[in-house]
């Protein structure tokens, strides 16, 4: 069988569920790692992305609460590059584990990553991506008076929750570096959290604060190193039409023509659904031969041995 590069997307529910301490979200990686080790059993070539909305928005709060003039907060392109490492960290030791119990030999190594935008990228004034935890109705007042500088918006009746502008990742100053370390043998882990947002201003990358998302960072990673395939794992086995509707469809195999023609028809959710199938449309279109997959964690063993989820061709 033919070794295939893929670039794997970990949803937020891979990390954090309910509980944001160290401990529980090393547990959920050390789940999500047992379900990784199945692509590298098969000799897949794996390369590793994931989110870190809640982690960032919980490191800023963090930051800013025992901030003082010897002992200053971080600003946000920092906190992703942090975040980047101590998810980092929690996925090389998980996957180290999970490796060893099957028996496999591959290093995992993670790659603190810069991601090229835009300064005049509209996302810089109009906030978008949320970060952090969820505030009730009773909770927002408060923390808008301690905050006056942050944006919070109301999330589909969840909650309220900051959110910080989300530009698009134009390129992955790293991409050569994980190359290099796939054709080594190596696992990387690279654009987390979308990657560390960063203008080229001449000779010297300069950081912004903003949160790319990190379906859009790992197409972009996907097409620069030549990926066959990308996959979004999220929290749904397949992505659907008419979702949560008594006559909702799954998709199973859908080409890049009949997507756009459902984004046409409103069927994806914007903010959550949508710009997974934006990356994935990206993704077929700059990379005609490749292919993605978006499905779950759990039904990973089923897209292994069936094809199970939702995959998207040009
Ligand atoms: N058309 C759709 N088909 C499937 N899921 C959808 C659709 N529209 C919205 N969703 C929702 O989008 C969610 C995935 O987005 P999100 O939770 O933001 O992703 P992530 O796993 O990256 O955190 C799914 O769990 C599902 O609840
Ligand atoms: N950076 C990013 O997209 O994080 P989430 O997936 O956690 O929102």
């Amino acid at each position: 069988m033919t070794k295939r590069k893929i670039v794997v997307a970990l949803g937020g529910n891979a990390i954090l569920a309910d509980d944001a301490s160290a401990a529980a979200q090393q547990a959920a990686l050390a789940e999500t790692a047992k379900y990784l080790v199945q692509f590298v059993k098969q000799g897949d070539q794996l390369i590793i992305s994931h989110g870190n909305g809640p982690q960032v928005g919980n490191l800023l709060l963090q930051q800013a609460a025992g901030s003082t003039a010897k002992n200053p907060a971080m600003p946000l392109d920092t906190a992703v590059a942090m975040t980047q490492g101590s998810i980092g960290y929690w996925l090389e030791n998980a996957m180290d584990k999970a490796l060893a119990d099957a028996g496999l030999p591959q290093d995992v190594a993670t790659i603190v990553t810069q991601v090229a935008v835009a300064d005049d990228d509209p996302a810089f004034s109009d906030p978008s991506k949320p970060i952090g935890p969820f505030y009730t109705s009773a909770e927002i007042t408060a923390e808008r008076q301690a905050h006056p500088d942050n944006v919070y918006v109301e999330d589909a009746g969840r909650g309220y929750r900051r959110v910080v502008p989300s530009p698009k990742p134009i390129d992955v100053k790293e991409a050569n570096v994980v190359n290099a370390l796939v054709d080594a043998g190596v696992i990387p882990v690279a654009v987390g959290g979308g990657g560390v947002p960063v203008v080229k201003v001449g000779n010297q990358l300069v950081g912004r604060e903003a949160v790319i998302d990190k379906d859009f960072a790992s197409e972009k990673l996907a097409e620069l190193v030549h990926a066959d395939l990308l996959i979004i794992l999220t929290a749904v086995d397949h992505v659907f039409v008419n979702f949560n509707q008594p006559d909702q469809k799954q998709l199973t195999t859908v080409t890049a023509a009949e997507l756009t023609a459902y984004i046409q028809d409103d069927q994806f959710a914007k903010g959550s659904m949508l710009p997974k199938i934006q990356a994935a449309l990206d993704f077929v279109n700059n990379r005609p031969s490749g292919q993605v997959v978006i499905t779950s964690l759990a039904n990973v063993g089923n897209f292994l041995e069936n094809g199970s989820g939702t995959i998207i061709r040009q």
